[in-house]
């Protein structure tokens, strides 16, 4: 066994060696040509491609590749061994076997479906698909040019035919810092389905906390760049995230792929960018702490509260039928008559607008008549008698055709959503009572707040979709891809509105209801997002292992989710074991001199020295709000060199310890994660709360803790059975 290790080891070093003599040979002479600067169109783009060719050789460099793939295709009269990196290189004569393979190329497809076994395997190939057998799949570490670990996961020649997950568990092992990192060399099999599903295809993914939803998405925009050259750039594709520190979080995955200028951005952002608004700063963070703050928990959400009738498809209806009422009442009563004598027929402007100019949205359709109106004036005033009446008449028509212009409809979003919800008059033709669509509660609300000059996040779809109406999508390109992160929290009319902006329904839409805690506003079930779709437009994948956590932890996890939401999504942990997780209560006797303030404010100091002082490189304490938060992180700042706050206004995030509210936690992972104030009375019975508490534990990856004072909630006491109890010896109090 040693001896095959040492003979695989020495072989890849001499691969390695060799292919970085041969990178260092083609780089020297890609250097060597001196750079074109001249305009022949063809030596630009050859010089274009040369000069890409030095990136990717310099940025290859480091760590050629990462995987190698023994396989012999049926033509092949032996296995080939096939190398696996981030970027292809082609070797000096290209007809021959390229040096390395990207790995999103056909073949290396293979690398991540292969699941063992001696039947054959097959990948798709632009000509078709390709059988073959595979003999070896090995994991190769490389940093800095030196390898440093080889790792057979698979060998047809060894009594194990199965794929061991031993790489993997070696890599989800390691700590993290303060950025989500690539993940090209243990992509799954499950994972590398959704990354290389076909473009054009409204893609919905449930996955459980830790699936990799995220990194998938991310790898599936290297895919699809690669994949569909011809047709996709990266500037046409968008990620939407949940705020602008996640952005931050997430940021690196695409530049270590390789792929730049992707836009990044959170949905009010994007939306208040369209519509030419400026949102006001605070109001998603206020609403999201009015949510989370309130005392004796959420109201009971229905589908009349706000945002979840502003988020549905019914509110997509009324907008229609009112932009629909405006625009046939549009053309202003009585002929236009600009001076005496002249006269422009009503049923003359009225063909125009309602046949000629038919095909145009409504404001292009105004602007058209209008233009038509001016270029009658003018040649009617081709026939002035004389220069004198000409300026009279061309005063006369000036003014009246202002006085004309002015009696069409506004065709402003904001004027006519306040219009919907009779926040603003209505145009004579209306009927007095809003829709009776329009539940009377989210009347009410929703007028009181437009009034007041409030935009909530749910009001941007309908304004978005109402400046659609009015607008079409001039002035905004359309995407050729959007990838939608946390989609549980997104509402169908988001994604209908979305899928206005985006050519042939191509989405990446991920996320876990399981982590739905902003069910006031978003979906309930997939079957809302996927009912927007034709049938042959969508496709649904669950991702089921969750890879970030330890066995431990995700099993503690899933009994709060059987307990608390009674949810049959469950995770399925890698085998990676870790320490169990750890409740602790503290006060009671052995701290009954301090008041109860300060026990618990002892408590997390303590778990946070001792957390940090191990080798974890970011360690989060959990609070069920974001007071609590601020309270504690302005008690602990000065014990705690790298502590941050993390609030909803943060676009960075730095890593090292972190004090912040759990909702704001989404997304976001930790080394050792503490939950405090882990009691019944910050988590309640409701299955909202168990929500909340699942997504704080499935933030950790390798240690959890959770302390209280008072009775643990009955989801976490059934979920317990494997935990400890206390601290442990060396951080006793
Ligand atoms: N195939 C893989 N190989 C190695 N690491 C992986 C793999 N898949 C996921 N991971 C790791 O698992 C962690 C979770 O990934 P990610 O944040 O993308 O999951 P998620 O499903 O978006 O999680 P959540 O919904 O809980 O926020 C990350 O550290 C990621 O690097």
């Amino acid at each position: 066994m040693e001896d095959n290790f040492q003979s695989a080891y020495q072989e890849e070093e001499d691969r390695l060696n060799s292919t970085l003599t041969e990178i260092d040979s083609i780089l020297a002479r890609l250097r060597n040509t001196p750079v074109y600067t001249g305009h022949d169109y063809t030596e630009q783009v050859l010089e274009d491609s040369r000069e890409q060719r030095r990136k990717d050789l310099a940025r290859l460099r480091p760590e050629p590749y990462f995987g190698r793939l023994d396989f012999q295709g049926s033509g092949d009269g032996a296995p080939q061994p096939l190398y696996i990196g981030k970027i292809g290189v082609d070797r000096e004569q290209v007809s021959d076997r390229p040096l390395v393979i990207d790995w999103r190329a056909p073949v290396a497809s293979l690398f991540y479906s292969f699941t063992g076994g001696t039947e054959p395997a097959s990948y798709e190939a632009p000509e078709g698909l390709i059988e073959g057998l595979v003999y070896l799949k090995r994991n190769v570490v490389i940093r800095k040019q030196i390898l440093e670990r080889v790792a057979d996961t698979y060998n047809r020649d060894s009594d194990a035919p199965a794929v061991s997950d031993e790489f993997l568990v070696y890599r989800l092992g390691e700590n993290k810092d303060n950025r989500l990192r690539d993940i090209v060399s243990t992509i799954q099999e499950e994972q590398d389905k959704i990354i290389r599903a076909v473009k054009n295809t409204a893609l919905i993914i449930q996955g459980v906390a830790g699936s990799g939803k995220t990194t998938v998405a991310l790898h599936r925009l290297a895919f699809l760049l690669y994949q569909y050259k011809e047709q996709v750039s990266a500037e046409k594709m968008i990620i939407f995230a949940p705020n602008r520190m996640f952005l931050d979080y997430i940021s690196d995955v695409l530049p270590e792929l390789g792929v730049g200028n992707i836009a990044q951005s959170t949905f009010p952002d994007w939306a208040a960018n369209v519509l030419n608004l400026e949102l006001p700063e605070q109001n998603t963070t206020e609403t999201l702490n009015r949510w989370f703050e309130a005392e004796g928990g959420m109201p009971d959400i229905t589908e009349e509260t706000p945002g979840r009738f502003k988020g549905s498809t019914v509110l997509m209806e009324v907008i229609e039928s009112a932009v629909k009422l405006l625009e046939t009442g549009a053309v202003p009563e009585g002929d236009f008559s600009p001076w005496e004598g002249a006269v422009l027929r009503r049923s003359m402007i009225l063909r125009w607008h309602n046949e000629e100019y038919a095909p145009y949205p409504p404001l292009k359709r105004k602007e058209r008549v209008m233009a038509r109106i001016h270029r009658w004036i003018e040649m009617e005033l081709k026939k002035s008698p004389s220069a004198a009446a000409l300026k009279e008449r061309k005063k006369k028509a000036a003014a009246k055709e202002k006085t004309y212009g002015g009696k069409w409809p506004k065709y402003e979003p904001l004027m006519i959503y306040k219009q919907i919800f009779r926040a603003a008059k209505v145009p004579g033709d209306w009927p007095a009572e809003a829709p009776e669509l329009i539940p009377q509660g989210v009347l009410k609300e929703t007028a009181k707040d437009l009034k007041k000059g409030i935009l909530r996040e749910e009001d941007l779809p309908p304004l978005l979709y109402i400046h659609y109406l009015l607008s079409g999508n001039e002035g905004t390109e359309r995407f050729d891809h959007i990838v939608i992160d946390e989609a549980q929290d997104f509402s169908p009319f988001q994604i209908a509105v979305l899928d206005l902006y985006v050519k042939g329904h191509s989405f990446t839409i991920l996320g876990d209801l399981s982590q739905g805690i902003h069910a006031y506003k978003g979906v309930h079930g997939w079957a809302e997002m996927q009912a927007l779709f034709a049938p042959e437009h969508t496709a649904y994948h669950a991702l089921t292992r969750s890879y970030r956590s330890t066995m431990e932890i995700i099993e503690f996890a899933n009994g709060i989710l059987s307990a608390g939401v009674q949810s049959p999504l469950l995770a399925v942990p890698v085998f990676r074991s870790g320490n169990p997780v750890r409740l602790i209560a503290y006060g009671g006797e052995a701290a009954e001199a301090a008041p109860g303030a300060d026990q618990r404010l002892q408590a997390v100091s303590v778990a946070l020295k001792a957390l940090s002082g191990r080798e974890y490189r970011t360690v989060a304490v959990l609070t069920r709000s974001l007071r609590e938060a601020e309270e504690l992180y302005a008690a602990l700042a000065a014990g705690f060199e790298d502590l941050h706050l993390i609030d909803g206004s943060m676009t960075q995030y730095h890593g090292g310890l972190s004090v912040l509210p759990v909702y704001l936690s989404k997304g976001l992972e930790f080394d050792a994660v503490i939950l405090a104030d882990a009691d019944t009375s910050h988590y309640g019975a409701a299955a909202w709360n168990a929500k909340l508490m699942y997504v704080g534990c499935t933030r950790a990856l390798h240690e959890l803790w959770l302390l209280h004072s008072g009775e643990l909630p009955a989801y976490v006491q059934t979920a317990g059975e494997e935990t400890v109890s206390g601290w442990p010896e060396a951080a006793e109090q």
